[in-house]
């Protein structure tokens, strides 16, 4: 057995006196260590509070009050009437959506947003992602079922009915259409990162591998007149989207073809190909071939995009790792990954020129972009 190193006798001496009850009393009444006593007892109030703070926003957004009090501020009676609540509940959840900063009190004892209200309403993306989370946190009751049970056992895992990899071809409208309407609704706000970084305006024709109904092809379509966008996704999926892409008039430029990227390959034309917030949702061996295939469909030097977003490096970890890390774990599939791992993975696949772009905001979506090294055969 390896021996410990500095660091650890350091940490170890540090939390010896943390977690002494002798020393936190002095530290939350000493002057000088008060303040830090203070914000760290409330950074662990929150993570304890984290799944009552969930369950508020769940609640107004349940009951679209956001919407409701973005027309104009509403008393208690009105709002309970409207929304079939007792009086007294309505004012509860008022109050506790106040100190939230999602709802905030105006005059005459009405309610108006809060400024994280009136941000949610400006992003109906976050919206319906709240929404879903309800069955994540059913999933989540058992913390301990998760992490010892099969891998996604729970209700998460069937909503994401693709995850179960074979047979996937074979899904139908009513297993696809929830989460790829959930995926439209919350994809303005990852094509607005991509968009940022990446300029398509030098290519011939993007292949959105896993496009779901096309609104991503749509957005990128949208800003680049000469492009022609082809998408592939599970039959039931394309079929969606080639109803979209009639109805945004994209029809003489755009193709939805229908399949599984498990089995068969990948459509040929593209020099530049997408895989927007695909990789995350599989495991390595399902990511190399994936990444192979991308790389035989494209030319010698053509470009290969990747958006979703990324753990952080050792030492770097952040909240949004861990929330992924357990997300993908209840939905059975898949795992966040750094950079450096996904580059790793690049390279295997006879990728060069690896760059990761800095956007707007890293918590919804970092972009990578890859160049097919035309020496590498795979
Ligand atoms: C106006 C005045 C007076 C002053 C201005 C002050 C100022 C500059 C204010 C800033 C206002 C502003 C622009 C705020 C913007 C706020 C934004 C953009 C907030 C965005 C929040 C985004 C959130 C919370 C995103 C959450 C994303 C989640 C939970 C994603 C979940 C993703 C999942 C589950 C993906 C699933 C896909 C799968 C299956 C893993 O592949
Ligand atoms: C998390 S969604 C992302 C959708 C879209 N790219 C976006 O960001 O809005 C994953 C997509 O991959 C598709 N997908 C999953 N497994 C697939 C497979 N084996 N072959 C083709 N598409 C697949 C799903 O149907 C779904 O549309």
């Amino acid at each position: 057995m390896s021996s410990f190193s500095l660091r650890d006798r350091l940490l170890g001496w540090r939390d010896a006196i943390l977690s002494s009850p002798r020393f936190q009393r002095f530290a939350a009444v000493f002057p000088l260590t008060r303040g830090v006593a203070r914000r760290r007892a409330g950074a662990m109030f929150d993570i304890v509070a984290g799944f009552v703070y969930s369950q508020i926003l769940l609640a107004c957004v349940q009951l679209r009050l956001f919407d409701l009090l973005r027309d104009r501020p509403l008393g208690v009676d009105e709002l309970a009437l409207r929304l079939s609540l007792p009086p007294e509940s309505m004012r509860m959840l008022l109050d506790a959506a106040t100190a939230l900063k999602l709802v905030q009190p105006r005059s005459g004892g009405r309610y108006g947003l809060g400024q994280l209200g009136a941000e949610l309403c400006g992003n109906p993306g976050v919206l319906a992602l709240v929404e879903h989370h309800a069955m994540l946190y059913r999933d989540l009751a058992d913390p301990l079922a998760v992490l010892r049970g099969p891998r996604g056992g729970g209700e998460l895992a069937a909503y994401w009915a693709y995850v179960r990899g074979e047979g996937a071809a074979e899904l139908g409208a009513d297993q696809v259409l929830p989460y790829t309407a959930l995926m439209a609704a919350s994809q303005p706000m990852i094509a607005r990162e991509v968009l940022h970084v990446v300029s398509f305006k030098d290519h011939r024709c993007l292949l959105d591998v896993g496009g779901g109904d096309g609104s991503f092809l749509s957005a990128v379509a949208a800003q680049t007149p000469g492009l022609r966008v082809m998408l592939f996704d599970l039959p039931a999926v394309a079929a969606k989207a080639a109803e979209r892409f009639d109805a945004n008039g994209l029809a003489g430029r755009a193709s939805a073809i229908g399949g599984s990227f498990r089995d068969d390959a990948l459509p040929e034309g593209a020099d530049i190909v997408s895989l927007v917030r695909i990789i995350h949702d599989h495991d390595d061996d399902v990511v190399t071939a994936l990444l192979r295939a991308v790389h035989k469909a494209l030319p010698d030097n053509g470009k290969l995009v990747i958006a979703e977003p990324l753990a952080g490096p050792p030492g770097r970890e952040s909240s949004t790792d861990a929330y992924f890390a357990v997300y993908l774990r209840a939905m059975g599939t898949g795992q966040g990954r750094t950079f450096a791992r996904l580059r790793e993975l690049l390279e295997e696949a006879g990728f060069g020129d690896i760059r990761l772009h800095s956007g707007p905001m890293p918590m919804v979506a970092s972009v990578i972009t890859a160049i097919k090294r035309p020496d590498v055969l795979i």
